[in-house]
């Protein structure tokens, strides 16, 4: 698949699947989980506070008959409540509403209610960038804040498991860093030629890992030959691995406002998708992310 049109077709055909919203008073999560519900993709559990859910709907015109709403007014519960329907079986991924990263994903680590399956968890944004001819994968942009090498080869492997879902049987990925060659001051490339290494040895697999590369050279083909970089991945890379969530997330908010980027956002890692996006996206991006929830969710047989 190279655009989120695509996304929405397939998960059209393949769903619908249920989603448990945590915190879902705000007036772009009922948007989308509408249009997801009017699509065939998604129906949704809405765990929140009733009355100002109410209050939104009536304003957007969505009818809250088809849905069944938990009255929950803290944040904190509101998201545990969300996150322990998916573990009892009731829904079949969480998404975040209006309500801070951390929280929801505090329950979602949660050991009693969890969703936790054993490796780290990790967040993969999806973009359509106008002019390029695949998607961007930028991984992680909102959950490990300063990854080791253990970490972020399960992060590749997590971010992998997107493209996979999206029909990109071998996705290759850029171990982004501040320069493309190995600097022993700079960690983070050692890190990247570390992964590569892992890569090669079949450590690391259903990818081609390159690094390090600077962000130019991993997507720009004229930017890698003109600093003479030869590599399978320079110029082509579809997965980003940023070294921490600061660049991640300046990364990620620099697409969104910046370019003219479509996005979707999932925690992937977990025992159910997660559906996150910053709170501040529009009703398209949380939508799109619906939509790759629903492919990951098909993917993984649940
Ligand atoms: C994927 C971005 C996560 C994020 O930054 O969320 P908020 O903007 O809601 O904090």
């Amino acid at each position: 698949m190279k655009n989120f049109q695509q996304i929405l077709n397939s998960a059209k055909e393949r769903g619908p699947k249920t989603i448990a919203v945590a915190v879902a008073q705000d007036l772009e999560v009922l948007l989308a989980v509408s249009q997801a519900k009017d699509m065939g993709i998604a129906d949704a559990i809405l765990v929140g506070d009733a009355e100002q859910i109410a209050e939104i709907a009536k304003a957007i015109n969505v009818d809250l008959n088809q849905y069944q709403i938990i009255d929950i007014k803290d944040i904190h519960e509101a998201s545990r409540k969300a996150v322990s329907l998916v573990s009892e079986g009731k829904a079949h991924m969480v998404m975040k509403g209006l309500v801070d990263t951390s929280v929801v994903l505090k329950a979602v680590l949660d050991p009693e209610i969890g969703l936790r399956a054993g490796n780290a968890l990790s967040h993969t944004a999806v973009f359509e960038v106008p002019g390029y001819d695949r998607f961007i994968f930028v991984t992680d942009a909102a959950m490990n804040i300063a990854p080791d090498l253990k970490t972020k080869k399960q992060i590749i492997e997590n971010a992998a498991q997107v493209a996979h879902a999206l029909d990109i049987e071998l996705p290759k990925v850029a171990v982004v860093c501040a320069k493309e060659k190995v600097d022993p001051k700079m960690p983070p490339t050692v890190d990247a030629k570390q992964l590569e290494e892992m890569n090669q040895q079949g450590e690391i697999a259903g990818c081609i890992v390159g690094g390090p590369f600077g962000l130019d050279n991993a997507v720009s083909e004229e930017a890698a030959v003109h600093k003479g970089i030869e590599h399978p991945v320079a110029g082509k890379a579809d997965i980003l691995l940023v070294p921490n969530i600061e660049a991640g997330n300046v990364l990620y908010k620099s697409m969104v406002f910046f370019s003219n980027s479509k996005n979707a956002g999932v925690i992937v890692g977990a025992k159910a998708p997660i559906v996150l996006t910053s709170r501040a996206d529009s009703d398209e991006t949380k939508l799109n992310s619906i939509a790759l929830a629903v492919l990951m969710a098909v993917k993984a047989g649940k």
